[in-house]
């Protein structure tokens, strides 16, 4: 699965209960088969009402097994898609942490150019925007700009039926009973605008070897007409177009028929269209996973996601190839130096632990750090913070095994929970996964044995 930062921790338990019933294993997590999970937690969470993040179990599916647990870290470290542009490659990481500085700001400020032109002309770059209004207003102002210049735009419109209703629909629009949400037709728009030359995205998934799926982008290069028509005749006629995807050559996209429920419980409806949108721009989250060369970002007062500004930026593989929009240094810290969380890992486990950032930020700048009386050191390994506890408490348990001799059973218990077990409990949930942890419960055994009076062995 990739771009895990993006599934809820709802959909990963529906694709556990799906795959156990598929694989008939209704015993074994994700029915036997092996997950892989790829992405960064640091990009875009769930779309706010599919759920939780997938790192957190909401309360009420608790104490069920935790799934994010089941999964340990692996981590890549280098960045391969900025590789060589040095300066970028620092803007992003401290961005990614919300760690950007005045010096920061002011390289991104040499990219905000106000009427682009030339290779990020409005017809050419792609552009990145934070909503889909935003996106439909710049497609339909592109759309215009080639009307004027006297291409040929023909209008496709959608073929929608109900077939199986529920009610008599005799005197029913049937306009008002099908979603408007091109989410809830299967990706299917109800009206699209093409020309030969015009740019557009997949919204299906039509062959995966063959690369053709939903996010694909490429040019129109020809447009068939049915029964062998040489243009549009009819304003209800859905044409056949040949697209170029770069890469992945020059392929062919059908008309496709998709059934999803009709509003208002009327039934299913079926609409027959191109599942083709317009993309000379793209919203943020479509983009999150994609790599281009140019892009023109909108980074301004319109951000709303944390995260969002980081994976628009890191879509671009330089700084020579961003141009900025539009640039709200206010917004920028604000949607990306407050994340809510962070996750903290060591070398093989995850743990999902929430803690002020003001913490990881003043840990990845310096060596190490004690905040909250947690040290934290670089690679949040709690290498400090176990060597420090196990000191503490090799000086306890000399304690303890003097007390033992002149106080009863009851005191020496009591003496364990105030000079070993407090210690060894305080933010025990951040670094009691870490691989030094064993050294901390191996005293804790000692200090076991010492109240209970109990040989080694
Ligand atoms: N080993 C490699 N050598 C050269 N280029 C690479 C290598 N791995 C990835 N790339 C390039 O880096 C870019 C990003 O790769 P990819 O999309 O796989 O990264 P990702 O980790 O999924 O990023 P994100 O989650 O931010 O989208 C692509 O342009 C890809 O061609």
């Amino acid at each position: 699965m990739d771009e895990i930062s993006m599934v809820s921790y709802q959909m990963l338990c529906m694709i556990d209960a799906r795959l156990r019933q598929l694989k008939n294993h209704e015993d074994e997590f994700f029915g036997g088969i092996n997950v892989l999970l790829f992405g960064d937690l640091l990009q875009l969470p769930p779309i706010k009402r599919s759920g939780a993040p997938v790192f957190k179990q909401p309360d009420h599916l608790q104490p069920a097994t935790h799934l994010w647990r089941l999964f340990t870290l692996c981590e890549l470290t280098e960045n391969m898609r900025q590789q060589g542009d040095h300066t970028f490659i620092e803007i992003l990481n401290a961005l990614r942490i919300g760690e950007l500085t005045a010096n920061h700001f002011s390289i991104l400020m040499q990219r905000v150019i106000q009427n682009p032109s030339d290779e990020f002309a409005t017809d050419k770059a792609l552009r990145v925007y934070t909503t889909n209004q935003q996106v439909n207003n710049h497609n339909a102002a592109v759309l215009n700009l080639f009307r004027n210049k006297g291409s040929r735009i023909y209008t496709i419109k959608a073929q929608d039926q109900l077939i199986d209703a529920t009610r008599n629909t005799d005197t029913l629009n049937l306009a008002n009973i099908i979603p408007t949400d091109i989410n809830k037709t299967g990706g299917l728009p109800s009206v699209l605008e093409i020309f030969v030359g015009a740019k557009v995205m997949l919204r299906s998934n039509i062959d995966v070897t063959k690369g053709l799926v939903n996010g694909a982008t490429g040019h129109i290069t020809e447009i068939v007409w049915p029964q062998f028509r040489r243009t549009q005749m009819y304003e209800t006629d859905v044409p056949s177009v040949w697209i170029d995807f770069g890469r992945d050559g020059i392929q062919v996209i059908h008309p496709k028929a998709i059934q999803f429920p009709a509003k208002f419980n009327y039934g299913t409806a079926e609409r027959r269209m191109l599942p083709l949108i317009l993309s000379w721009a793209s919203t943020v989250h479509k983009m999150q996973g994609s790599t281009v060369d140019l892009a023109v970002m909108y980074l301004g007062s319109k951000l709303f996601e944390e995260g969002q500004a980081y994976v628009a930026l890191s879509r671009v593989k330089s700084l020579e190839g961003l141009c900025i929009e539009k640039l709200d240094c206010n917004k920028l810290s604000e949607v990306d130096l407050k994340p809510h969380y962070t996750l903290f890992a060591d070398d093989t486990t995850i743990s999902s632990v929430y803690m002020d950032l003001e913490m990881v930020q003043n840990a990845s700048s310096r060596a190490c750090e004690k905040a909250e009386g947690v040290y934290l050191d670089r690679g949040l390994l709690w290498r400090a913070q176990v060597d420090e506890l196990c000191n503490k408490l090799s000086t306890n348990i000399f304690v303890l095994r003097n007390l033992r001799h002149c106080v009863s059973g009851y005191i020496l218990r009591q003496a364990y929970f105030a000079l070993f077990h407090a210690h060894m409990k305080y933010a025990l949930i951040v670094w009691g996964h870490s691989s030094g942890a064993n050294r901390v419960f191996g005293l804790q055994r000692k200090a076991g044995r010492i109240i209970l009076d109990t040989p080694y062995h």
